[in-house]
């Protein structure tokens, strides 16, 4: 008889996206990605981080004072990541796996790709304008979101 205690996909794919957040080098919200074709198949992964040739030593990660001495000028999020990481042809119908609700830039860009279902683990910034207009976007797509329902299995990975 098969082994009963599998992960299922969802799992599979948002602890990818979560351990992806790992990598990030933001000191108040890691985020990872995990983009999945139609078929279950790993297309690619991001988490926000500066962007290449941007030291994440020198530019700054304060939330705070003038905007351009903050991180939100510089820094690429985990789904632009995770989209710009990608370089096959083709994305049309794919899932996407965050650990945090898309922005509306982002939204732009997982439009424009053809990314037709969003999985996401936190919608801690549901209040802002970016988030709304996000999911005016979606909906005006039909792009469909739902949010990942933990079931708490615990996992240690020892490294
Ligand atoms: N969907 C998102 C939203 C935000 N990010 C990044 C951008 C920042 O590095 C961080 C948010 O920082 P906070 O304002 O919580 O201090 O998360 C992203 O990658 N994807
Ligand atoms: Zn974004």
């Amino acid at each position: 008889m098969k082994k009963q205690d599998y992960i299922t996909w969802d799992e599979y794919f948002m602890g990818i996206a979560i351990f992806s957040a790992e990598r990030s080098k933001d000191p108040s919200t890691s985020v990872g990605a995990c983009i999945v074709s139609e078929d279950n198949k790993i297309l690619s992964v991001g988490y926000n981080g500066m962007p290449i040739g941007c030291s994440d030593d020198e530019f700054s990660w304060e939330r705070e004072g003038n905007p351009l001495d903050t991180k939100y000028f510089y820094v690429c999020h985990a789904e632009m990541n995770a989209i710009l990481n990608y370089t096959g042809p083709y994305m049309k119908g794919a899932k996407l796996y965050v650990t945090l609700f898309p922005c509306n830039e982002c939204t732009k860009a997982i439009i424009q790709k053809g990314i037709s279902e969003i999985i996401y683990l936190s919608d801690k910034y549901a209040d802002t304008n970016a988030t709304r207009a996000a999911k005016k976007m979606l909906d005006a797509t039909g792009i469909t979101y739902r949010k990942y329902q933990p079931i708490n299995r615990e996992i240690t990975i020892s490294l």
